[in-house]
């Protein structure tokens, strides 16, 4: 994923300016910046999930090589399942009466051809790499019944479901405790191996842990730096 000055406006107002940054497989960006100044607007952007009262310029804004801004209708469904987008509490987005196992299966039906037993087979892979134990039961329970830490695994297993090249992640962390911040930390590492990760997060643990690069936003300017860290030593 290459961005050069990407502008984000909403209703003639300027929100973002000069956003930069590329990103490659094996690669975190971390993106900083204080409450409300548009990190969760700027994710968004990257998957063209805003609606027509925001406008996007850029000088390049290119996946693969491919002009994301000017992608059709039909492109675009096919760009964001190589780039994922977890939301900012995202387990709040959970169906509450759809079960963990339906709503995999539901995903999964209209971007596969694998069949029930199948589907299961192959979200079990990814609760496995995602640290749960009981499958069996995660997959017949609703959301109300998990913690906010499993809810927040399931649904970056269900980010995961379609093999996404870029996971963008908007505050993944956030209200976890410890054990389970350490727990999303390891997986993050993880999956930084084979994709691209970009974290929004407040959690400068977190930011250290994975971060090649740092996008820090602030109000008149974002200034990328191409550093491990720039909190002192890791
Ligand atoms: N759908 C929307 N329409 C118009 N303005 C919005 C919309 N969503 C957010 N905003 C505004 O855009 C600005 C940036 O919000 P955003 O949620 O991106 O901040 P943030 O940096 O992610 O904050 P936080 O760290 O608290 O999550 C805020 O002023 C917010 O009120």
């Amino acid at each position: 994923m290459r961005i050069k000055n990407l502008n984000i406006s909403f209703k003639n107002k300027i929100l973002l300016k000069n956003i930069s940054f590329d990103l490659k497989k094996g690669q975190a960006l971390v993106i900083l910046g204080e409450s409300g100044i548009g990190k969760s607007i700027l994710s968004k952007a990257l998957v063209r999930l805003l609606n027509s009262d925001f406008i996007l310029t850029a000088d390049e804004f290119s996946f693969n090589g491919i002009e994301i801004l000017k992608l059709n209708k039909n492109q675009l469904r096919h760009f964001r399942s190589k780039v994922a987008l977890v939301l900012q509490d995202s387990e709040s987005s959970l169906y509450p009466y759809i079960d963990i196992g339906k709503l995999c299966s539901l995903i999964l039906k209209t971007h596969t051809n694998l069949n029930q037993n199948e589907y299961k087979k192959y979200v079990f892979s990814y609760f496995e790499k995602l640290g749960f134990e009981n499958l069996d039961l995660l997959w017949h329970s609703y959301p109300y019944e998990l913690s906010v830490g499993m809810a927040r695994r399931v649904s970056l297993a269900l980010a995961l479901l379609h093999r996404p090249e870029v996971l963008i992640c908007d505050e993944i962390s956030a209200s976890l405790d410890e054990k389970n911040n350490q727990k999303i930390i390891e997986i993050l590492k993880d999956l930084k191996k084979d994709k691209a990760l970009v974290c929004i997060t407040h959690d400068l643990h977190l930011a250290n842990s994975l971060a090649d690069k740092f996008l820090l936003i602030e109000k008149d300017q974002a200034r990328l730096y191409i550093s491990k860290s720039i909190f002192g030593k890791k």
